[in-house]
């Protein structure tokens, strides 16, 4: 239950720092929780490399993060482990240089850092969530010379240089293969631009008082870490034995195009996944026969279309309001640009993608979601969600056609958040870590677990089409969204990560994941991130 809850809490620096000293001003030593800590860890390292041969270079900084790194060093030594120690600050927290004082005692060697060269694995414990400045000088040096090793590195708490909050890289960073995030998850841990530093993550649960985190953090938090446990409890949407096919939600998908056919397929057959009680697809006409013939289940609408092959208008006696929840824009094109006004004008539910978002940015995106008599989800990827709010933009994420990570605004958590403000929908900002804006409380959610087998072509269709029939479902009974929505995101992602761990991530296509969608819920494996074994 603990384990469980732990898990869905996300904390800023100072919010960590907030729930530390109430630990500390009701009587918990802060060496005493220095050693509970560093015990942890070094339970955790000793397991992950049992082999007493190992040797550790151990970086060590000024303040606790050293500390902790201190303590870890001290207890390998004691366990038979070669270690030494990489200390270049003259000035150390009090509680550190009693440590490292102590280290010295026993004699634990400190080093130059070309001497930690040899050793297997190194463990960084230069700075934690107390980074304050940009790395520079001989610090950024080292870890500069460091990364150019391409040893395996433990990371205490956090990369040393990396932001605790948007996971931005200050100065230059250490590029760890796992990091033992302690206590509760940084907001770092679910920014994208800090994954290539933090490797592997893991939380070192050390029992800080639930009291505490829910004084600091609020009921319900601002953000929330979706967990396996809490979207399986969302899915399927249950259904009562006497229901019949309307009363579990009717979905319009509005998709296609002669130049984009197969995304209305998959847009189909995610939506068909889902369990929805109805599925009405509206396609070009020219796309009608293939859609019946793969999708037989659903209602197909053939639309008139134009000399390029896009939805020109809706067919006349097709009634908007007969729907739970639309979905539009998988394959559309950015041509039809009234088709897209209609349905914003629609009093129902509408989840816009793809070009549905590129039309609608055109279209003066904020005053136009606000104005709309029901509630909007909006699924773009950072290209798209700066199209949408060019204001924002910067802040969500890297641009698609760069490989610099090394973003210094790319808070994408900030971006969702304030996205769903302006606008009032529900904003997926899609990613490696997706963030949910929304304005009710939790403000944002955020999927830690996925994998990238997800990007490809396809993969987005396979999204929109699930969590339309999940929409339409909801919206039937009357259900909150943007659990949904996060469950939905969750459900996705574990797909891809089920379909990669039978086929690899290659063999993870749009195709075979909607085969893997209704297999997540027979799944039993879902009580932790780590689960599928890989
Ligand atoms: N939150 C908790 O409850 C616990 C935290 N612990 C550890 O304590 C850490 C936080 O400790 P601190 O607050 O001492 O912070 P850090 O150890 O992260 O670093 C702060 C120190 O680094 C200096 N510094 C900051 N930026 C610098 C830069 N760019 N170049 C050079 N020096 C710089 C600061 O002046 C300060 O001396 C955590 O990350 C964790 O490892 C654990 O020991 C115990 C429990
Ligand atoms: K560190």
């Amino acid at each position: 239950m603990r384990h469980t809850q732990i898990q869905q809490f996300v904390v800023s620096a100072s919010q960590m720092a907030a729930i530390e000293s109430r630990v500390f001003a009701a009587g918990m030593p802060v060496a005493a929780l220095m050693e509970k800590v560093a015990g942890l860890i070094t339970r955790r390292v000793c397991e992950l490399y049992p082999d007493v041969r190992t040797t550790f270079g151990i970086l060590v900084g000024p303040g606790h993060n050293g500390g902790d790194a201190l303590v870890v060093a001290r207890e390998l030594h004691f366990r038979g482990y070669g270690v030494k120690l990489f200390a270049p600050f003259a000035s150390l927290k009090e509680l550190t240089a009693h440590h490292a004082r102590y280290a010295a005692s026993l004699g634990i060697p400190q080093v130059a850092l070309a001497n930690l060269a040899d050793c297997t694995v190194l463990i960084d414990g230069l700075f934690g969530f107390g980074l304050t400045r940009p790395l520079s000088g001989d610090i950024a040096a080292a870890v500069d010379r460091i990364n150019t090793w391409q040893k395996p590195v433990l990371s205490i708490d956090l990369p040393s240089g990396l932001h605790t909050n948007t996971g931005a890289v200050l100065g230059t960073a250490v590029r760890a293969t796992r990091t033992f995030c302690l206590g509760l998850w940084k907001q770092a841990f679910l920014q994208d631009q800090g994954q290539d530093w933090i490797g592997q993550a893991e939380l070192i649960d050390f029992d800080l008082p639930l009291a505490d985190i829910v004084e600091v953090l609020g009921t319900p938090p601002d953000l929330c870490r979706i967990t396996p446990q809490q979207a399986i409890a969302a899915l399927p949407i249950p259904r009562s034995v006497t229901t019949h096919k309307y009363r579990e939600g009717h979905l319009l998908l509005v998709c296609g195009s002669r130049q984009y056919a197969g995304a209305a397929l998959l847009a189909a057959q995610a939506a068909r996944a889902s369990g929805v009680g109805m599925l009405s697809v509206a396609v070009p006409e020219s796309l009608r026969l293939m859609v019946v013939a793969q999708v037989p289940d659903a209602l197909v609408w053939g639309c008139g279309e134009t000399d390029d092959g896009a939805i020109a208008q809706l067919p006349e006696d097709l009634n908007l309001a007969d729907y739970a929840a639309i979905a539009c824009g998988c394959g559309l094109t950015r041509e039809p640009v009234s088709l897209v006004k209609q349905l914003l004008e629609a009093a129902t539910p509408l989840l816009l993608d793809a070009d549905g978002l590129n039309i609608l940015a055109t279209l003066d995106p904020v005053p136009t979601l606000r104005n709309r008599p029901a509630p909007t989800v909006l699924t773009p990827h950072p290209g798209e969600f700066r199209r949408l709010f060019p204001d924002l933009g910067a802040a969500s994420g890297r641009e698609e056609q760069s490989d610099s990570q090394n973003d210094p605004c790319g808070n994408r958590i900030d971006a969702a958040r304030r996205a769903a403000q302006q606008s009032g929908a529900i904003v997926l900002l899609k990613g490696a870590k997706v963030a949910i804006g929304t304005t009710q409380h939790p403000a944002v959610w955020l999927n830690p677990d996925s994998t990238p087998a997800l990007a490809r072509g396809g993969s987005g269709d396979v999204l929109t089409g699930l969590l339309g029939g999940l929409l339409a479902q909801a919206a039937r009974r009357h259900l909150p969204l943007e659990p949904v929505v996060a469950a939905a995101t969750w459900w996705h992602a574990a797909t891809g990560r089920l379909a990669a761990a039978a086929h690899s991530e290659l063999g993870a296509d749009a195709s075979t994941q909607i085969r893997y969608l209704p297999r997540v819920l027979q799944s039993n494996d879902f009580n932790d991130s780590s689960d599928f074994g890989f």
